[in-house]
């Protein structure tokens, strides 16, 4: 699991061991790490190699000054451009000039430095940054194009503890970020703008807390919280899922949710609306329930909203549903319908998978505002209804009511297909119904609905060949 600790975290953690470390050594330690990942990139081939260093006021600048003279030891062309000359970095300098690198102001001289680099390392801001470059960096940065981009601690110009870039930011080819990833880094839009993560331990494990930020689920993680069909040969006793989903207007998504659902390790699934004809016509295998969900054969986790319409019977599903005393996964047109008061009082887990719009909606607030503050918007829709969010994006974030947000590292822009949200409802439910709480369901969902995807792209994809790749994937994932 790669976890992120918010910035407020790190640096009371940074506080802590600097206490018990000579003045400096935490900075040398990032640097160190810096200048073995710059030369890696440089592929070894640092004597000669022409390196040019963007260095901001702050420690971030520090860090590059440092790891600069550790590259103009072994060889390379150091030019340090200085974004804001002051006393702040006199040791650095010093130790760049004695390896034999130099340092130019941020004018003409800077910008022809950075323009002939082969590397440029971004240190202009940390997570002290504020706000997106101002103009001369833009400019500097700008001249980077072309050279290998390397970010130290993140890119300059994102947020470190949201994702946000609210202004121009650094575009890296790696982002080297010390002691602990923060969340930015592993949210978009962000995410993109650090390119290839690189974690440098500087030894702060000890003074962070037990309990992350954020996590982020890997393949042996998801692998471990599938459930093992062969375990349970009898369909009823890994979970039948039901499905309320589609309406004479939208069939078809009740077509993709079952498509979902069958490939999400439930034993069985019930289908209850009024598309059963094109359901069965496509998977016979379906249980069928022609009245309402609440006259319904036993299931042990619902999934109600893709294609549901906003008609009388489709507020009478919802509120069977709901009245149900099992995990219910709402989506899609049942967002739209719920009261999300009404879900607080349930005895048993509620899942919420929105997509931005929809979780405006749910907030109160515009679809731009959750975009750019997905972190906090997944949290307040877990914390604000008492449910588990999924707020589905290119990077798909989940969040319970309390502990790590969990973030999806396999998301992919391909997956804004139309359907495929009904095909991950339907898989999700499903994992619901074998027995997952709805963090792990939602997790593991989005992981394998991600992992497909990426699969099938960058073909055009269509949300039934998601459904069917499934269950390659799930072959593949649980055999680990
Ligand atoms: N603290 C430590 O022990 C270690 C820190 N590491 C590195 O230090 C930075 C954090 O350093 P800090 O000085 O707190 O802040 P920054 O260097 O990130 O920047 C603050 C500096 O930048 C100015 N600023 C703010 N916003 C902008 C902007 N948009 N554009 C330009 N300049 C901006 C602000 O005024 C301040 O002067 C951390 O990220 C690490 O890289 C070591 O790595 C580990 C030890
Ligand atoms: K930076």
């Amino acid at each position: 699991m790669r976890t992120g600790y918010g910035v407020e975290t790190v640096r009371a953690a940074e506080r802590a061991l600097m206490e018990q470390l000579p003045e400096g050594a935490l900075m040398q330690r990032a640097a160190a790490g810096l200048a073995a990942a710059c030369a890696e990139l440089l592929g070894r081939r640092v004597y000669g190699a022409r390196v040019a260093l963007l260095v901001g006021s702050g420690d971030n600048g520090g860090d590059a000054l440092y790891a600069g003279a550790r590259l103009a030891r072994r060889g390379a062309g150091v030019t340090a451009v200085l974004l804001s000359p002051g006393r702040a970095h006199d040791g650095g300098l010093r130790a760049l000039r004695r390896a034999g690198g130099r340092a130019v102001p941020a004018d003409g001289d800077g910008v022809r430095a950075v323009a002939c680099a082969d590397l440029v390392v971004d240190g202009i801001v940390g997570i002290g940054g504020r706000g997106g470059l101002r103009p001369e960096a833009e400019e500097l940065v700008r001249a980077a194009e072309g050279a290998l981009v390397v970010a130290v601690d993140l890119p300059s110009g994102v947020d470190a503890d949201s994702g946000e870039v609210r202004g121009p930011a650094v575009r890296a080819d790696a982002t080297v970020t010390f002691g602990a990833y923060k969340p930015g880094l592993l949210v978009d839009p962000a995410r993109e703008h650090a390119g290839a993560l690189r974690l440098v331990d500087i030894g702060l494990g000890p003074w962070l807390p037990e309990e992350p930020e954020m996590e982020a689920l890997q393949h042996a993680d998801v692998a471990a919280l599938l459930p093992r069909p062969a375990a349970e040969s009898d369909k009823y006793r890994r979970g039948v899922v039901g499905v309320v989903a589609g309406s004479a207007r939208y069939p078809g998504a009740a077509v993709l949710a079952v498509a979902g659902a069958l490939s999400g390790g439930a034993g069985a699934v019930r289908y209850a609306g009024p598309a059963a004809d094109a359901v069965v016509a496509r998977f016979p295998e379906t249980l069928v329930t022609a009245g309402p969900p609440g006259k319904a054969g036993r299931v042990q986790a619902w999934v109600v909203g893709p294609g549901l319409g906003d008609d009388a019977a489709a507020h009478q599903a919802l509120e069977d549903v709901l009245a149900s005393d099992v995990p219910v996964l709402v989506d899609a047109d049942g967002l739209r319908l719920l009261d999300p008061e009404a879900v607080r009082t349930r005895a048993a887990e509620t899942l919420l998978t929105p997509h931005a719009g929809e979780a405006a909606a749910l907030l109160g607030l515009a679809r731009e505002e959750v975009e750019a503050a997905r972190l906090s918007s997944v949290r307040a829709l877990a914390r604000r209804f008492g449910v588990t969010a999924l707020l589905k994006g290119s990077t798909t974030l989940v969040a319970a009511t309390s502990g790590p947000v969990r973030v999806n590292p396999t998301g992919t822009p391909w997956l804004a297909t139309a359907g495929s949200g009904d095909v991950l409802s339907g898989l999700t439910g499903s994992l619901l119904a074998a027995g997952l709480p709805a963090l792990d369901a939602a997790s593991a969902g989005a992981y394998l609905h991600g992992l497909a995807a990426r699969r099938l792209g960058p073909a055009p994809l269509t949300s039934i060949g998601v459904a069917e790749e499934l269950r390659e994937v799930w072959l593949d994932v649980s055999s680990g």
